[in-house]
């Protein structure tokens, strides 16, 4: 049987490409969307998808939940309306699978105690493209040996939030391996504020927006003599669409919040 998903945010850059992975995907229906106008059309009758695109379009979030069975719910919206979606996903026992970005711990946590509260899979996936999982995992294994890191990461700049999600959660995984350290140099001063970007238990984050860039991400080591760079580039996004069909099988069979996709892979 086809699992049943909607999607929030099908006109932005992501949920398009969402929308016709699902569409291509045998074993997916779309079966509505959720946008913040448009209520009441097919999706067919919006610029980008036209053909077999007859998915129903919803702007009240209880309404689309109440008349649509679904399995899974798809965000890829803003942060603050991505959250609320979630919250009413689990409420109504849809498995949520997350893509925005740019949520507080607190948010997580309380999204956290839900899950588990409803018995309700979800999935919150910073970053669904595998090579740049990896490059986490590769980050957190590189800082048990090199404890002087700076993350860089580059995207376009119609970008939200900053630092990206990505780039947090590899601070965190690195935090896990790396002992707390107080980077550079003690005295150091900036004479532009911002300039040695934000700092996270130590360690420097920079994040660079520029039309033409995608998502990219370099994490930087640096030892005696030597330094170590470990860099992740998407060129599209079709990059993240692998990891949202996996998520969307796997989160079928879960019964609690899992964050980020190295957890699942
Ligand atoms: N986890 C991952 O691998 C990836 C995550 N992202 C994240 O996904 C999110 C979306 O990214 P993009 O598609 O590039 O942004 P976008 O700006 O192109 O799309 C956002 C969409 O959300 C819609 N939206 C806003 N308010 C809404 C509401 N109340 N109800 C329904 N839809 C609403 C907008 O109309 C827009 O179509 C961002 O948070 C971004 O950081 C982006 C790429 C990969
Ligand atoms: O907004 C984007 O584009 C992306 N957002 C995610 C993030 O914040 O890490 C994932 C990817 O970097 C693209």
């Amino acid at each position: 049987m086809a699992i049943k998903i909607i999607v929030a945010g099908p006109r932005g850059r992501m949920g398009k490409e969402a929308v016709h992975m699902i569409y291509d995907t045998a074993d997916f229906e779309l079966t509505a969307c959720l946008d913040h106008k448009n209520d009441g059309k097919k999706l067919s009758d919006l610029e980008g998808f036209s053909g077999d695109f007859n998915a129903p379009i919803y702007t009240d979030i209880e309404k689309c939940f109440s008349e649509q069975q679904a399995d899974v719910f798809v965000d890829l919206t803003i942060p603050e309306v991505g959250y609320k979606h979630t919250k009413a996903a689990l409420n109504h026992g849809i498995r949520p699978v997350v893509g925005t970005t740019g949520y507080t711990n607190e948010q997580l946590e309380e999204l956290k105690q839900l899950a588990k509260e409803k018995q309700t899979g979800c999935i919150i996936a910073p970053n669904f493209a595998i090579g740049a999982v990896l490059m986490m995992k590769f980050a957190k294994m590189a800082a048990a040996y090199f404890p002087d890191v700076e993350i860089i990461e580059k995207h376009h700049d119609q970008k939200l939030d900053a630092p990206s999600g990505t780039a947090k959660k590899t601070a965190e995984l690195i935090q896990e391996s790396r002992k707390s350290k107080k980077q550079g140099h003690d005295d150091e001063e900036e004479t532009i504020k911002g300039v040695r970007g934000g700092d996270f238990d130590g360690m420097r984050i920079h994040s660079m927006r520029l039309p033409g860039l995608v998502a990219h991400q370099e994490v930087v080591f640096g030892g005696a003599g030597q330094t170590l760079t470990i860099q992740h580039d998407s060129m599209n996004r079709a990059s993240f669409m692998d990891g949202i069909k996996e998520c969307v099988h796997q989160v079928m069979d879960l019964d609690e919040l899992i964050y980020g996709l190295e957890n699942i892979l």
